[in-house]
C-alpha cells in the first residue's frame, strides 16, 4: 500500500486500524477522513529532525493553507509546530483553536489593509511581506499602534522545482516575491530596514510543492545563503532567520518515491552549514513550511458508487457522490492519485475505468486509468487515498453541494466528527 497507515483484511479496506465501510455507514459520503495519530507522527519527524540537525536554531511551521480548521491548530499548538497562515480567515481559525498568534507568519502575496490591520490587533508574530507596497502599509499599520512589526521578506531564488507548472512558485516570473537575480530582492530589503516601525527579521522562498527533485532546497539554501552574505557585506545587515518554505512530496500513486523526512533534513543541514562556513557567516535560525507532508497522507476520502457507465470501444465511467467539490486537484493539475474500492478488497482489480464525481461538468474527474473489480457498482464504498492535503482546504460548493464532514481516527479504535458535514441550510445561510 502506499502509505502503512493502509492495509485490508477479510476483503476490507482499513485506515488508521479501522474498517472505512463501516465508518462510510456510520457517518454517510462523501467523507473525508483524517488520521490525527499520522498528523502527530509527522509533526514529530519534523521536529526531531530540525532538533537533531539544526540544534535549537531552526523550527518547522506547520503551513496550514494544506487543510485549515480548528481541530488541526489544536494539534499543531499540542505538537508544538509554529504555523504558517495566507489570510484573516486562517487567523480567525487558529485564534477559535487557542493558538497563539504569536508563533503564526503570515504570507500571502497580497495582503489587504484590513488583512494587516486584523492580525496586528491579534499579535501576529511576523509577516512574510512579498513586496514593497506591503512593507509600506505594515509599516504604517504598524507606526498607527505604536510597535515594530517582525516582518521577513518573501524572495524569488530562480529555481525550477521540477512539480506541476501551477504550483512552482519559485521562479523568477512568479506572482510571488521579490527576484534576487532582478536586484528588487536587495532593494526592498533596503527599503525595509529603513522602516522605523518594522523589524526585518530575515528573508523567506518557496520554490513549489509536491517536489521530489533532488537537493532542490539545498540549493535554494545556498542561493538564499549567499544573499544573507552579500546583504551584510552591502547594507552591513545579518539575517537572523532563513525560512525555506514548504514543497516536500507525498506519495498518491505507487510510482511516487518515498521521502524520508529526517534523510532530507540532515541534507539541506548539511548544505547549509557548509555554506555558511563558506561565506564565514553566522547561521540564521531555519524555517521549512511543510503542508502536504504533514496532512497528506493523513487523508481518505470515502465515497458511495453510483452509475457505473461502460461505452463499448471507449472507456467506462465510474461515477461516486462527490468529485471536484471536494477534490480539485485533478480538474487543477491532472493529479495522481489512488483508488480503491474498500468493500471489495479481495477482488482482482482488472476493470478501468474514469473515477468521475457528480458535477455538471465534463472536468469533473477524479482520476483516469483507475483499475478497480469488475463487479463495481451502486452503493459499493470507493476510497481516494491521500487526500488530506489541499482537499477540503480547497473544496468548494459547486452545484450546491454541501462540504462533506471531517472525521478523525486515533488509536486504531476511535472516531469522532472534527468539522461536521455542511447542511443545506448552511448553504443559503448567507442568500437573502
Ligand atoms: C509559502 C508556502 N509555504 C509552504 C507551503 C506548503 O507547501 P507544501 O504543502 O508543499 O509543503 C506553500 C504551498 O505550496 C507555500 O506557498
Ligand atoms: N494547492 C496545491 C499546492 C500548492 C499550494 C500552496 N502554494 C496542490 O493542491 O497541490
Amino acid at each position: 500500500m502506499i502509505c502503512d497507515n493502509i492495509t485490508a483484511a477479510d476483503g476490507r479496506l482499513y485506515f488508521a486500524g479501522q474498517d472505512v465501510t463501516a465508518l462510510a455507514q456510520q457517518y454517510c459520503t462523501p467523507l473525508y477522513l483524517m488520521d490525527e495519530d499520522k498528523i502527530r507522527e509527522n509533526c514529530r519527524t519534523y521536529l526531531a529532525a530540525f532538533q537533531k540537525h539544526f540544534g535549537d536554531k531552526a523550527r518547522p511551521l506547520y503551513a496550514s493553507k494544506a487543510a485549515s480548521f480548528k481541530r488541526i491548530y489544536e494539534i499543531m499548538k499540542e505538537e508544538g509546530m509554529g504555523i504558517d497562515v495566507v489570510s484573516s480567515g486562517e487567523i480567525y481559525t487558529a485564534l477559535q483553536a487557542g493558538y497563539d498568534l504569536g508563533q503564526a507568519y503570515f504570507h500571502s502575496n497580497n495582503k489587504t489593509d484590513e488583512d494587516i490591520r486584523y492580525s496586528m490587533e491579534h499579535g501576529i508574530g511576523y509577516f512574510v511581506a512579498d513586496n514593497v507596497e506591503e512593507i509600506r502599509a505594515i509599516e504604517a499599520e504598524a507606526a498607527r499602534r505604536g510597535i515594530r512589526q517582525k516582518v521577513l521578506l518573501r524572495l524569488t531564488p530562480g529555481i525550477d522545482p521540477h512539480t506541476y507548472e501551477a504550483i512552482a512558485t519559485g521562479k523568477v516570473d512568479s506572482k510571488f516575491g521579490s527576484a534576487i537575480e532582478t536586484g528588487q530582492a536587495e532593494e526592498i530589503t533596503a527599503f525595509t530596514l529603513a522602516q522605523p516601525h518594522v523589524e526585518l527579521m530575515g528573508f523567506h522562498c518557496h520554490v513549489g510543492s509536491q517536489v521530489f527533485a533532488e537537493d532542490v532546497f539545498e540549493r535554494a539554501a545556498v542561493i538564499m545563503l549567499e544573499f544573507v552574505a552579500d546583504m551584510k557585506k552591502k547594507l552591513g545587515y545579518m539575517a537572523p532567520q532563513l525560512d525555506l518554505g514548504g514543497g516536500y512530496g507525498v506519495r498518491y500513486v505507487e510510482s511516487d518515491p518515498h521521502l524520508d523526512v529526517d534523510v532530507k533534513v540532515a541534507q539541506v543541514a548539511d548544505a547549509i552549514k557548509r555554506t555558511c562556513a563558506r561565506l564565514s557567516i553566522e547561521m540564521p535560525e531555519i524555517h521549512m513550511e511543510p503542508g502536504r507532508s504533514i496532512v497528506g497522507a493523513a487523508g481518505m476520502t470515502l465515497y458511495t458508487v453510483g452509475t457505473v457507465k461502460r461505452i463499448p470501444g471507449y472507456k467506462n465511467y465510474v461515477s461516486v457522490d462527490g468529485g471536484m467539490t471536494d477534490n480539485p486537484r485533478y480538474a487543477l493539475y491532472q493529479a495522481n492519485y489512488t483508488c480503491l474500492l474498500a468493500n471489495k478488497m479481495d477482488e482482482k482489480a482488472d476493470f478501468t475505468c474514469s473515477v468521475v464525481g457528480r458535477c455538471c461538468e465534463s472536468g469533473d474527474i477524479i482520476q483516469q486509468g483507475v483499475q478497480l473489480p469488475g463487479s463495481v457498482g451502486r452503493g459499493d464504498i470507493l476510497a481516494v487515498c491521500t487526500t488530506g492535503a489541499y482537499n477540503y482546504s480547497m473544496a468548494s460548493n459547486y452545484n450546491r453541494l454541501p462540504r462533506p464532514p471531517i472525521v478523525m481516527l486515533r488509536g486504531g479504535r476511535e472516531h469522532y466528527v472534527a468539522v461536521e458535514r455542511e447542511s443545506f441550510a448552511d448553504l443559503c445561510r448567507n442568500d437573502r
